[in-house]
């Protein structure tokens, strides 16, 4: 009797007839081998990989997109649910047959001279409870290679999968890379994912937003856990001790930086442990444990340098984990290495664009494309956890929410409970960056950092949150960051990147109650000097715009959130509205 894998792949293969079908193992020889394959076939014109200079970036390999694919589109990610009130505002809907439809009449023979992959993979450790067997099928080897990075691809997938029918499916097909038949539709009741037409991350590694985020928030809804756009960093403070904290900021707003913090303060280390999703559950003790379900960074380029992120360029430059991927960054073609903005800050002299040209810095505005990105396994990470492959997580003290404001959001400030806190986050606003088409710079709200990647109603998201929280022991206490407040020049008045560990040092004061807070009418600040400053060049009148509450500010701030609380009606959980009035009141509106 055929297992459900292989009648999958059955039907897969009968539906897109490719030439070739390849079962991935996860091994070596086999990405070496996929590499080869990748540095001979072209798509759409292009070589899909091409060597990097080996001394200087080993295992690396350099990948050009179609200029029309360089980002997550989320015009085009649909979920479909049989009804629209159960995706809710947040996301565009889709009736599940006509979904269907529309992506078996681009799927048909769409593979025909092309190879199959079938990619079995686990998202988390593999003796974890809470991991997740997935199998996903591209024709893409640019995508079935970055899939071995971001997940632990191989045969334990299959095992663990056996003669059950309860997995992942992920169905993809790069297409024509035409934006007119590009669509990511997901189907949480039935556990399955297709997407056509893109190659771009986010779009075509399916275990990644779309199963780890989308499915995935869906059935932490469904099972109770929380699936969350979120880091796991364990800090270690001078006596040794290590304390975990989540931090969720939406897309290209600090996460994989803070993932891989090198401390500024002595005594300090951060140990990686995830850059960017985590799944949370309520472990035997009733605390809060978190698991990383990837395997790999799939980080923004631009702005990774030695100052910024040292730790980064260590893992970029480690040849551990074969291969790393470069994608539409630029080429230094003095030595054939990758270069983007903020890579070293002289520009070298002789770079080839990310769109294959001569840069010339009178007509191109940039380089490398602003959402240009490596894909590099997270064994290459000098800083990986220990913890990493622990089966039950690790427990969390702290949760960072974050956002990209030029103005209103102060610095830090602390959420008084669960709850307010579950508020602090709801209400989260962030200008809109390069990691999805579209404008750059619109502030939009984007609640939990999880605006394009909750799979169900948001109102629904919330309650969830608050649910979780009644199960909790032992809350984490939660925080509100905004590195990116600018001041009267458009200058950054927070230096950022390591500096941040002096705002992470408060937190865990908080959190051991080393240290008081001064109440204010969004939440609590720290008290006078209790930021550790010591080194730094920065002004006490700085210090207290970073930290101010603009009334004005704030009055616009709060009618944003009430248009888009608005949108979801009665689903909006009771405790958040009082919130919201409460806050009302304390700003005199
Ligand atoms: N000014 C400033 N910029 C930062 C800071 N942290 C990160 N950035 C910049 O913000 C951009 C995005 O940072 P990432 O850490 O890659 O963001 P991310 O949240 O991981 O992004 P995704 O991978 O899209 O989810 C990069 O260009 C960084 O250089 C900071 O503390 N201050
Ligand atoms: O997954 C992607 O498309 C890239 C990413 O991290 C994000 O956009 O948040
Ligand atoms: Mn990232």
């Amino acid at each position: 009797m055929a297992t459900p894998i292989e009648l999958f792949i059955e039907e897969m293969q009968k539906l897109f007839q490719p030439d070739e079908v390849y079962i991935m193992d996860g091994s070596q020889e086999e990405a070496e081998k996929l590499a080869n394959i990748a540095q001979k076939s072209k798509v759409d014109g292009k070589i899909v990989l091409e060597k990097l200079n080996e001394k200087e970036y080993p295992n690396s390999y350099y990948h050009r997109s179609n200029t029309n694919d360089v980002a997550r589109t989320e015009h085009l990610t649909f979920v479909c649910t049989p009804s629209k009130t159960e995706a809710g505002p947040n996301n565009n809907w889709m009736d599940p047959v006509e979904a269907k439809e529309k992506m078996m009449g681009f799927f048909k023979g769409a593979m025909k001279g092309r190879t199959m992959y079938v990619i079995p993979f686990v998202m988390g450790p593999p003796k974890s409870k809470y991991a997740k067997n997935c199998i996903q099928v591209t024709d893409s080897v640019y995508v079935a290679l970055s899939m071995r990075i971001m997940a632990r691809v191989g045969k334990q997938a299959v095992e663990r999968i056996g003669s059950s029918s309860d997995f992942f499916r992920g169905v993809h097909s790069i297409g024509d890379v035409n934006p007119d038949r590009r669509f990511i539709m997901h189907f949480p009741q039935e556990n399955l994912v297709m997407s056509f037409g893109s190659g771009y991350g986010g779009n075509a590694l399916l275990g990644k937003k779309c199963y780890s985020l989308r499915i995935g928030s869906y059935l932490g809804y469904q099972e109770g856990w929380l699936a969350e756009h979120m880091i796991i960093i364990g800090v270690e403070v001078p006596d040794g001790k290590v304390i975990y904290f989540l931090g969720a900021f939406p897309s290209a707003c600090g996460k994989t930086n803070l993932a891989l913090l090198e401390p500024v303060l002595k005594g300090y280390k951060v140990w990686t442990l995830g850059d960017d999703i985590a799944w949370i559950n309520v472990g035997e003790d009733g605390r809060l444990y978190a698991i990383n379900p990837e395997a790999g960074f799939f980080g923004v380029a631009p702005g990774t340098g030695l100052k910024t992120n040292p730790i980064m360029i260590k893992t970029l430059k480690n040849d551990k984990f074969f291969p790393t991927l470069f994608t539409n960054t630029a080429v230094d073609n003095s030595d054939n290495t990758p270069w983007w903005e903020g890579a070293s800050d002289e520009i070298p002299s002789d770079l080839t664009n990310w769109q294959g040209q001569k840069y010339d810095k009178n007509l191109d505005k940039a380089a490398a494309h602003p959402n240009s990105r490596f894909t590099v396994s997270i064994y290459n990470c000098p800083t990986l956890s220990p913890e990493y492959n622990n089966p039950k997580g690790v427990p969390i003290s702290g949760i960072i929410f974050g956002g990209r404001r030029k103005d209103t959001i102060p610095l830090v400030y602390e959420a008084k409970d669960w709850n307010s806190g579950v508020f602090t986050a709801s209400i989260i606003g962030s200008e809109t960056t390069a990691a999805s088409s579209g404008q750059v710079g619109n502030v939009r709200r984007d609640p939990m950092a999880m605006l394009p990647f909750c799979g169900y109603n948001m109102g629904e998201y919330f309650q969830h949150w608050i649910n979780i929280g009644k199960k909790v022991k032992k809350l984490p206490k939660i925080f509100m960051v905004n590195w990116f407040r600018k001041d009267e020049n458009g200058k950054f008045m927070w230096p950022g990147f390591r500096d941040n560990s002096r705002i992470i040092k408060w937190m865990i004061y908080r959190i051991e109650g080393k240290t008081g807070a001064k109440e204010s009418e969004i939440g609590l600040f720290p008290e006078e000097n209790a930021i550790d400053l010591s080194g730094l060049d920065i002004k006490k009148e700085t210090m207290e715009k970073l930290l101010k509450v603009d009334k004005q500010d704030w009055k616009r701030e709060v009618a944003m959130i009430e248009e888009f609380y608005a949108k979801f009606g009665d689903k909006i959980p009771r405790d958040l509205r009082k919130h919201l009035t409460e806050l009302k009141k304390k700003l005199g509106l």
